[in-house]
C-alpha cells in the first residue's frame, strides 16, 4: 500500500462534521500534524442536525471540552429522550427515552416482570419505571451523582461549527475560505494529491478527509465510490426545515410527530426552536409537506421553509485509497433517532484508534470499513422498525411501510420479542436492549410470553419490586429543578436579540 507517513491532513468541509473531526484529530494530534479545513461561505452547510444523543457527552469528555462554556455559546438545552406522537396509531404517543428502564435479573430483562405484572394488574404503563423518562413528562432536569441521569443535548448546529471552530484553532487547524473546484489525483495509484481552489491555489495533503455534505466531492465525485440505497425501506427523500420563536419552556426532548406521509420535529433550544417536516415526495409534494409544517408549528417563523433533499444510503467504502467520507458525505439516515452526529463522532473516534502515521495499509482500510458498514446497518434496521411495527392503516403510506419486507436481520428481532418478549443486544451495537424494548411497545408489539423466572414472584414480592422501582423515580424526580431553571443558572446563553440590538 501507501507507505508514505501521514503528517498533512487536508479536511474538506466546514460543517458539523467538518469541525467535529478539526476538533478531535487536533486536540489529539495537533502537536505533530499539520491540519487544514477547507469550507466555502457561499456554499454554506446543511443547516440543520440540532439533536443529539448521549454519546455526544462521551464525544466531548473525550475532548475536554467544558460543557457549560459549549452550551452557553451554542443555545444547548438539555435531552433526555425523543417523544413519538402518532407513531403507533393516532392520537397514540410514547417516549424512547436515554437510560435503563427497571432493573434487570441476569436471566431475563425488565420487561419480563413488567410483563407478569400487568398481567396481574399490578404494573402501570412501562414508562413510570425509567427515570429520565418520568423526568422528561415532568420537564425536569439536573445532574445526578454517578451520572445517574443520561442526557444529551438540542443545540444550534451553526453555531456548535463555530464554537468547534474557535476549539480546532486553538489546536492549530488552520481554515481556508475557498471552493474546492478540482480534485487532483494520481495517475498511477489513484490516491488523491491536492484539492484545487477557485482561488487557483492547490492544498496538498497526505491524508483527506470528505466532509462536504450530500455533495460528497472526493468520495463519490473524484473517487467514484458509490452507494448502497436503502430506499425501498426508507421512503423519505425530502424535508423542510424552519425556525420559530419559543413560546414557552423548552421540553427536555424531542418532538417527533408523525404525520400522513412523513413526520415533523420540534427541537426547542434555548433561544428559539428548530422545525422541520420529513417526507416521501413519492406520496406528498413540497406544497402539501409545507402545508402540513406550518398548520403544526408553535410560535412566529423566523425563517422561511427550505427543501433539503436526501437518499438514505450508505456509501459502499467510507474510506477509499487516502480518503475517508465522514458525515453526510459518508451515508444518511434520516434524523428520526438523532444518529447522524452520533456517526461523525464514531468514525472520527475510529480514525483516532486506526491513525496511520507510517502509511496506509489495506487492512486498516478493510476494518475501517467493515465496522462502518456494520454500525450504520443496525441503526438502519433500528430506524425501519418506527415505520414497519405501527398500527396506521389511515393512508398509502403507511400502509405501504406494514406491507414492506424488512431486512431479515430486523425481522428476527421482532418475531424473537413478539413471541418471548427477549432482546439481544449485538456488542457494540449504538441502541441497547431499553431502546429496543421501549420502541417495539411504544409502536404496539406486545409479547406473547415472558420468562418464566417472572411467575416466581408472589403478588406482594412483585407488587413490591415494580412498586419500590417507581417511587424511587417518582421521588427523584420531585426535587429536580425544572428544566428551564437548571439551564439558566447552568449554561445560559448570551441573549442574542439583546446582543444584536447593541
Ligand atoms: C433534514 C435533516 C435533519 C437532520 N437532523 C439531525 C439531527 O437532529 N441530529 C443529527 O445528529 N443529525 C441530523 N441531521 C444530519 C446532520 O445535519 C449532519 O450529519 C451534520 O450537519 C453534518 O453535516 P456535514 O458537515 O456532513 O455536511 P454540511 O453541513 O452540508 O457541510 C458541508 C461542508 O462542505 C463545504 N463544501 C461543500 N462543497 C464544497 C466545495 N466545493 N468547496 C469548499 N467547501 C465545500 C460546505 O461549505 C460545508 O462547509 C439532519 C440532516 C437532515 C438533512
Amino acid at each position: 500500500m501507501n507507505q508514505k507517513r501521514i503528517r498533512r491532513i487536508v479536511i474538506a468541509g466546514g460543517g458539523t462534521a467538518g469541525w467535529m473531526v478539526a476538533a478531535c484529530i487536533s486536540k489529539i494530534m495537533g502537536k505533530i500534524l499539520d491540519i487544514k479545513l477547507i469550507e466555502s461561505d457561499e456554499i454554506g452547510t446543511v443547516g440543520v442536525g440540532e439533536a443529539t444523543i448521549p454519546t455526544l457527552v462521551a464525544f466531548h469528555r473525550l475532548l475536554d471540552i467544558n460543557e457549560q462554556e459549549f452550551m452557553a455559546a451554542t443555545q444547548a438545552t438539555f435531552k433526555l429522550g425523543i417523544g413519538f406522537d402518532n407513531w403507533r396509531d393516532r392520537g397514540l404517543n410514547y417516549i424512547h427515552s436515554f437510560g435503563i428502564t427497571g432493573t434487570d435479573h441476569w436471566t431475563a430483562g425488565f420487561q419480563h416482570f413488567w410483563l407478569k405484572g400487568r398481567e396481574r394488574n399490578l404494573a402501570s404503563d412501562y414508562g413510570d419505571y425509567c427515570l429520565e423518562l418520568v423526568a422528561s413528562l415532568a420537564n425536569r432536569f439536573a445532574h445526578l451523582p454517578r451520572d445517574g441521569m443520561n442526557y444529551a443535548f438540542h443545540l444550534d448546529a451553526g453555531l456548535y461549527a463555530k464554537f468547534l471552530r474557535r476549539f480546532s484553532e486553538g489546536y492549530g487547524v488552520k481554515r481556508i475560505e475557498g471552493k474546492i473546484v478540482e480534485v487532483k489525483t494520481n495517475a498511477e495509484s489513484g490516491y488523491i494529491e491536492s484539492l484545487r481552489l477557485d482561488s487557483g491555489n492547490d492544498i496538498e495533503g497526505d491524508l483527506f478527509i470528505d466532509c462536504t455534505g450530500f455533495r460528497g466531492l472526493l468520495i463519490g465525485q473524484a473517487l467514484k465510490i458509490g452507494y448502497d440505497d436503502w430506499s425501498h425501506w426508507l421512503f423519505n427523500d425530502s424535508a423542510l426545515a424552519l425556525q420559530t420563536e419559543s413560546v414557552g419552556e423548552p421540553v427536555p426532548y424531542t418532538r417527533s410527530i408523525a404525520h400522513e406521509s412523513g413526520w415533523q420535529w420540534r427541537i426547542p433550544l434555548q433561544s428559539r426552536v428548530g422545525n422541520g417536516i420529513v417526507y416521501s415526495s413519492r406520496y406528498i409534494d413540497d406544497e402539501q409537506a409545507k402545508q402540513t409544517l406550518l398548520g403544526n408549528i408553535q410560535g412566529k417563523i423566523l425563517t422561511e421553509p427550505r427543501v433539503i433533499r436526501f437518499k438514505p444510503c450508505q456509501r459502499q467504502q467510507v474510506w477509499s485509497k487516502n480518503c475517508i467520507a465522514m458525515g453526510l458525505a459518508s451515508g444518511f439516515l434520516e434524523p428520526i433517532e438523532s444518529t447522524s452526529i452520533h456517526l461523525i463522532s464514531r468514525a472520527v473516534s475510529r480514525l483516532m484508534q486506526s491513525f496511520p502515521s507510517e502509511g496506509i495499509q489495506q487492512s486498516d482500510i478493510d476494518e475501517y470499513n467493515e465496522r462502518s458498514n456494520w454500525e450504520i446497518q443496525h441503526i438502519r434496521d433500528f430506524i425501519i422498525l418506527h415505520y414497519h411495527v405501527t398500527q396506521r392503516q389511515d393512508s398509502p403510506y403507511w400502509r405501504a411501510c406494514r406491507e414492506m419486507k424488512i431486512p431479515a436481520s430486523l425481522q428476527h428481532r421482532i418475531d424473537l420479542f413478539r413471541e418471548t418478549g427477549r432482546v439481544f443486544r449485538v456488542p457494540n451495537e449504538l441502541f441497547a436492549e431499553n431502546s429496543w424494548v421501549q420502541v417495539m411497545l411504544g409502536q404496539g408489539l406486545m409479547p406473547e410470553q415472558h420468562h418464566q423466572v417472572a411467575d416466581l414472584m408472589g403478588d406482594a414480592e412483585l407488587a413490591n419490586f415494580l412498586g419500590t422501582i417507581k417511587a424511587r423515580i417518582a421521588k427523584t424526580v420531585a426535587q429536580l429543578p425544572s428544566h428551564q431553571a437548571y439551564v439558566e443558572q447552568y449554561c445560559k446563553a448570551p441573549d442574542m436579540n439583546a446582543a444584536m440590538a447593541k
